[in-house]
C-alpha cells in the first residue's frame, strides 16, 4: 500500500488504533487537519463522545471533507462513537449532532443503558478467521436497523440475557465498516486487519 492509514485524532484512543494497524504492517499517521486526510487511502473512527467529535470535526474544518472523501468511496471503520458519525441516523444524540450518512444504519446512542458503563462479549465476526473476537463495549450504541446494502458482521450472542440479545454491533457497507465495540482494547488486531483488506482492495481498485 503506497498511501498511508489515517486515524482521525480529535479524541478518543488514538496511540491503540495507530499500534494495532502498524502491527498488521500498515503505514498509520494521525489526522487532525484536511490537509492529513487528503494523503489517507482509508481512515479509522476511533470511539470518544460523538457529540464532542462532531463539534470538533466542525472546528477543525474536517467535517465536509471528510463527507466528500465517504462520498468519494474512502474506505472507513468506526468504533462505536465513529459508528455513531457514520450511520445515517441517531437516536438519542443531540439534534445539533452531524451524521456523516456513510453507513445506511440506525444507530441507538447508550443503548446497552447509561448505567452500564461497560460489558464484554465473545463475538463471531463474519470475515474474522481464527475464533471469536472479545468485544469491549464501553457506553456503546447498537445498530436499531440497516438499510439494503448493509451486512451483518456481528450480532450479541442470543445467549447472553436482556435487551442487548442478538442486537447487531459490527456491520458493513462497501468500503465502510463499524464496530459498537472498541477493536483496540484487546491486543486483537483482526479487525483491523479485516479493515486494511479493504483499504487494499480499493486502492487495487484505484
Ligand atoms: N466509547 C464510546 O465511543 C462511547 C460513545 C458515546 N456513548 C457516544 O454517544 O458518543
Amino acid at each position: 500500500m503506497s498511501a498511508p492509514v489515517g486515524v482521525l485524532a480529535l479524541q478518543g484512543n488514538i496511540p491503540e488504533h495507530l499500534d494495532a494497524l502498524r502491527a498488521c504492517g500498515a503505514e498509520a499517521v494521525p489526522v487532525r487537519r484536511p490537509s492529513e486526510l487528503a494523503e489517507v487511502a482509508g481512515l479509522v473512527l476511533p470511539g470518544g463522545e460523538s457529540t464532542t467529535l462532531s463539534k470538533l470535526l466542525e472546528a477543525v474544518e474536517l467535517l465536509e471533507p471528510l463527507r466528500e472523501r465517504l462520498r468519494a468511496g474512502m474506505p472507513a471503520f468506526g468504533s462505536c462513537a465513529g459508528m455513531i458519525l457514520l450511520a445515517r441516523e441517531a437516536i438519542d444524540a443531540r439534534p445539533d449532532q452531524h451524521q456523516l450518512g456513510a453507513l445506511d444504519i440506525t444507530v441507538r446512542r447508550n443503548a446497552f443503558g447509561r448505567q452500564v458503563a461497560s460489558f464484554e462479549s465473545d463475538l463471531a465476526v463474519t470475515g474474522v478467521a481464527g475464533g471469536p473476537v472479545r468485544a469491549v463495549f464501553i457506553r456503546a450504541p447498537w445498530v436499531e436497523s440497516t438499510g439494503r446494502g448493509v451486512e451483518v458482521l456481528a450480532r450479541v450472542p442470543g445467549s447472553v440475557a436482556g435487551p442487548a440479545s442478538g442486537k447487531v454491533v459490527a456491520v458493513r457497507q462497501g468500503p465502510v465498516m463499524a464496530t459498537a465495540f472498541h477493536p483496540e482494547q484487546t491486543g486483537d488486531a483482526r479487525l483491523h486487519d479485516l479493515f486494511l483488506r479493504r483499504v487494499r482492495d480499493s486502492v487495487a481498485a484505484g
